[in-house]
């Protein structure tokens, strides 16, 4: 076994590979880093090496495997060689791990042969994920890779929200079922959160706001996670970057048999051509919000769709929990973009839900309460809205690591 206490955690998601070094010691972080726009003509790297300074490099990069290449460079340019033995693991997020992997799992190849099999509910994650292993086994064969799943977190959901009200044989048969992803980031903002409150996350209920390009919500009751909105694939559920979430399961048919478009059309348009994307060529919140600053009437129609969706779950999953201690917003879109917290939670006073806005307009990476410290409820027991930023790479780190460690 490896002496080493780092761990190199790669985050590979559909067009970007978001990567850290940490040392698992202190859990101080190394190295740290983003490659976006894979596969576009302009492609971004942006390395922040320890305490200093970060770089930005401009150049395309055509596949995962392009982009992980060039973040061994960077890590090797501030003497973070990957040769080197003080590296323990490396963690690697996947997205779907379907019902067979609910912990973190060293990657073997029948492991990686299970997870290229789940390819179809995942299409454009676990090849992203299946090259990061590929790529990082390559670099360091000796190395303990471990797979940490978007799906463990919620396999313990109740099997009256993972069921769908469709034939029970079939649903059997082709493992049609609610998987649910994001897990890693549901599981840390839960926690993160009930910390932020003072208080164990055995006693809290949380709503969990996870709004990235992907985004999903999740109802976690007491550290458990009771229900979530995505489902078999991260299709279902709340508008996202370029996925529409929910639709009548009636569009496919129409689609295809009145619009005349083949099924793997219909995949590509509702996966990467639809919500905020479909709704107004914009999949980027900042471009919407700009827009619509400006009075852009598709970019405003964008945005309010895109909220009235999360406004529905927020009241859905109130309904699950019955109590509600806090609702956390995070990733990308939830820890930056105050007019959809504002949005999401007006008028929900009766809930004992509001935003502060003074405390919703205060930017800072840091965990933090944006509702008021007095609200008029009419009764309903007051709920604390958080921002609470996720950070999947450490708690992917951090299960790695144990595993490694202690084989647990
Ligand atoms: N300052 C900001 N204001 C509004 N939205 C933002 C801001 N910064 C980032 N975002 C949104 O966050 C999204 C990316 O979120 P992120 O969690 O990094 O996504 P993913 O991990 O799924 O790639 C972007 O598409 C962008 O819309
Ligand atoms: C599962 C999922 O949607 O992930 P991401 O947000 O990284 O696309
Ligand atoms: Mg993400």
């Amino acid at each position: 076994m490896s002496e080493g206490t780092r761990v190199l955690v790669l985050n590979a998601g559909s067009s970007s590979v978001k990567y850290q070094l940490i040392d698992m010691l202190d859990g101080s972080r190394q190295a740290s880093g983003l490659v976006e726009r894979i596969g576009e003509p302009a492609g971004r790297l942006v390395h922040t090496p320890p305490g200093g300074q970060r770089r930005e490099s401009l150049q395309a990069f055509p596949d995962h495997g392009a982009a992980l290449k060039a973040v061994a460079g960077e890590l090797a340019a501030d003497g973070l060689d990957l040769d080197s033995p003080e590296l323990a693991a490396i963690g690697h997020r996947v997205v779907h791990g379907g019902l067979r992997f609910t912990e973190p799992t060293l990657v073997t190849d029948e492991v990686l042969a299970e997870i290229r099999r789940l390819i179809p509910v995942a299409p454009l994650h676990n090849p992203a994920n299946i090259t990061g292993i590929e790529v990082a086994r390559a670099l360091r064969p000796d190395l303990p890779q471990v797979a940490v799943f978007d799906t463990a977190f919620h396999t313990g959901m109740p099997e009256h929200a993972a069921r769908y009200a469709i034939d029970r044989q079939v649903a059997d048969e082709h493992r049609v079922r609610r998987y649910g992803f994001h897990g890693t980031s549901h599981q840390y903002v839960s926690r993160a959160t009930a910390r932020l409150l003072g208080k164990d996350p055995a006693e809290v209920n949380v709503i969990v706001l996870h709004l990235g390009n992907g985004g999903s919500a999740s109802a976690v009751a007491g550290g458990r996670c009771v229900e979530t909105s995505m489902g078999l694939t991260p299709l279902e559920g709340l508008v996202m970057g370029t996925r529409s979430g929910d639709v009548d399961a009636g569009v496919v048919f129409h689609l295809h048999r009145v619009g005349g478009l083949s099924v793997d059309e219909i995949d590509d348009l509702l996966n990467r051509r639809s919500g905020l994307l479909g709704l107004c060529g914009d999949n980027d919140m900042r471009e919407i919000l700009r827009r619509s600053e400006e009075g852009d009437a598709d970019a405003r129609l964008a945005f309010e769709v895109y909220v009235h969706r999360l406004r529905k779950y927020i009241g859905a999953y109130y309904a699950v929990l019955g109590r509600v201690d806090a609702i956390a917003f995070t990733a990308g879109v939830g820890e930056n973009a105050a007019p959809v917290r504002a949005a999401a939670t007006a008028g929900l006073e009766a809930l004992g839900i509001a935003v502060d806005p003074a405390l919703n307009s205060i930017r800072s990476d840091r965990a933090r309460v944006i509702s008021p410290e007095f609200l008029r409820t009419g009764g309903a027991p007051r709920v604390t809205v958080a921002v609470v930023p996720t950070d999947e790479e450490l708690e992917i780190a951090r299960q790695a690591f144990a595993l490694v460690r202690t084989g647990a």
